[in-house]
């Protein structure tokens, strides 16, 4: 990363424990602003850091243009301890475990977990390093509507069982040694990206 980029960086001190949400936000919504607020509080967040991914390396169609989505997502993510970031795009990564690692060397001392909805666990374990990132970080992950066995049941599931920590203790997440997953039964928004782009709200030029 070149120096000028570093007073960018969003801000965390050690002994932290921060949130990262890291998605296309192709566009934003008011599901990842649902999610966001309930992961603050069940998981004991003292931030949310949104990050505004570069592109899904599994998708086949990039997103909209990086400042596009930002600018959208940074007007309808307003909270004093919720930050909307470009830093994949800074450190230059796209997958998630290359992003947490880079992310842990620039903040020594701070915890991150990262969060993800129901969907995303169904396919986590399609995700480059998906093992390492289970044995590395805290993993928060927020019901959403659609077949929750499908999460519940998946490869990354049942592989790591027994670091399932149960919903009732969510707010221990941050403070546990990897593994450890939590999944949490919360009111669903059934807000998504799709649907918006699906309506025509949300042109790519
Ligand atoms: N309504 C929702 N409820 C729970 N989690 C959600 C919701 N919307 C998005 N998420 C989660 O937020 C993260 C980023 O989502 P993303 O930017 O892909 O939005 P999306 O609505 O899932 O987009 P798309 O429809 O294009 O896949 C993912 O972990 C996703 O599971
Ligand atoms: O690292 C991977 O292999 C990987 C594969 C698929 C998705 N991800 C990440 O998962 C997050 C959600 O992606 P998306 O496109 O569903 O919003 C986003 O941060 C992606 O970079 C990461």
């Amino acid at each position: 990363m070149e120096n000028g980029m570093r007073h960018h960086l969003p801000y965390a001190r050690a002994g932290q424990v921060v949130g990262l949400l890291g998605g296309s936000f192709d566009p934003s919504h008011e599901g990842h602003v649902h999610i966001t607020e309930i992961a603050l509080k069940r998981f004991a967040l003292d931030r949310v850091w949104w990050l505004v991914s570069p592109g899904n390396p599994l998708k086949a169609e990039g997103p909209a243009p990086m400042a596009r989505r930002l600018d959208h997502a940074r007007r309808l993510m307003v909270h004093p301890r919720v930050e909307v970031t470009d830093l994949e795009a800074r450190i230059g990564t796209r997958y998630t475990a290359a992003t947490l690692s880079a992310i842990r060397d620039l903040y020594p001392g701070v915890t991150f977990v990262w969060l993800m909805g129901a969907d995303n666990l169904a396919q986590f374990h399609l995700w480059q390093g998906w093992r390492g990132i289970m044995m590395t970080t805290p993993v928060g992950v927020i019901a959403r509507p659609g077949p929750r066995g499908a999460a519940i049941h998946s490869v990354a599931a049942r592989t790591f069982s027994a670091a399932r920590l149960p919903g009732r203790a969510s707010r221990l997440l941050g403070r546990l040694d990897p593994p450890c997953w939590c999944y949490i039964d919360v009111p669903m928004s059934d807000a998504s990206s799709t649907a918006i782009r699906a309506r025509g709200d949300w042109s790519r030029v």
